[in-house]
């Protein structure tokens, strides 16, 4: 049987979210420690560990059959794999920045004006398109002090809390594009068996994280409101108590709303509400 290839991020940002994911598909591997490539015990998959910037190529060329990397990368890259599936880590957004003694308001008064960055091709596309003409200083690292160094007048960067701006004297500027760790695959990959297998495996694994899992009590006259504040949900359980005239009720509630829908639920009744995470949910 033919072996997958899984490229992941060696260490980094996105490495423990990568690990964690393919262990809670069920994967038996051992983690990174001096070997780059370990073997998958209970299923035919090999997991290469890489730096970020590598993982799109080797996929697009066939080297990895699978990739987990954030969508900035593969822009910048410029490679052309399918997106199999968006995995809600690794969330963060590419921007420009000035420094906050900069009087700039509009984007076209970056017009003429220097941007040091990580990302090159991602800016030059975002700056033609808005018809400004900047000059793109391509650096490998350490974007946010470039400012301070005179380097540069702006920077272009990934930002998510916005500390590293902030302790750089920096404010955001524009939005360039936003991102987040992908599951990426050669085109035309996703039909293969063992690929739509893992797919599914991991589709499994991010539905059960949007959700918990419900048990409550109630009274059975309480029993209909209860039920119309569980919408989505087409049967929840219901199972009799011993104590004559309650029912306990088992259902799933997003985590998206999940406070809101709790309270909403004690209001109309629902009494010793346990919730418990699930692990997987397979359609
Ligand atoms: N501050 C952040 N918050 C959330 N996600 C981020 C942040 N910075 C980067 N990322 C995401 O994590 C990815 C990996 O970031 P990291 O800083 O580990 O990359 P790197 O230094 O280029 O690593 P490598 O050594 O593999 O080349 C980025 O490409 C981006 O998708
Ligand atoms: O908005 P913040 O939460 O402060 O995050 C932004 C920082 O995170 C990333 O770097 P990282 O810390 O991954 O280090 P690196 O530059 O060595 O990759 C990015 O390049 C920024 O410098
Ligand atoms: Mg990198």
């Amino acid at each position: 049987m033919k072996t997958l290839k899984i490229a992941i991020q060696k260490s980094g940002r996105l490495n423990e979210k990568s690990v964690e994911l393919l262990k809670n598909c069920g994967l038996n591997f051992e983690n990174y420690k001096s070997s780059l490539i370990s073997p998958v015990s209970n299923f035919p998959l090999e997991i290469l560990f890489l730096r970020d910037d590598d993982i799109p190529e080797y996929v697009q060329d066939g080297i990895a059959d699978l990739g987990i990397v954030g969508e900035n990368v593969i822009q910048e890259t410029e490679v052309e794999v399918s997106y199999l599936q968006k995995l809600g880590f690794g969330k963060c957004s590419l921007k420009i920045a000035v420094p906050n003694t900069l009087p700039i308001k509009n984007l076209s008064e970056l017009d003429g004006k220097s941007i040091a960055t990580t990302y090159p091709v991602i800016l030059g596309k975002f700056l033609k398109q808005k018809g400004i003409e900047s000059d793109i200083r391509t650096i490998s690292g350490s974007v946010e002090i470039s400012p301070g160094l005179g380097l540069s007048d702006a920077i272009c960067d990934l930002v998510s809390t916005g500390g590293t701006l902030k302790s750089n004297g920096l404010k955001p500027f524009a939005d360039v594009m936003s991102s987040e760790a992908v599951l990426i695959g050669r085109k035309g990959s996703e039909n293969e068996d063992l690929i739509k297998e893992l797919i599914q495996r991991v589709q499994s694994v991010l539905r059960a994280k949007e959700t918990k899992y419900v048990v409550l009590n109630v009274e059975k006259a309480h029993l209909p409101e209860i039920i119309k504040l569980l919408p989505g949900v087409k049967s929840p359980s219901v199972v009799p108590l011993a104590e004559e005239g309650w029912v306990a009720v088992h259902t799933v509630i997003p985590e998206r709303d999940f406070w809101e829908r709790i309270s909403q639920l004690k209001q109309a009744g629902a009494q010793g509400i346990v919730v418990m995470p699930i692990e997987k949910i397979i359609l």
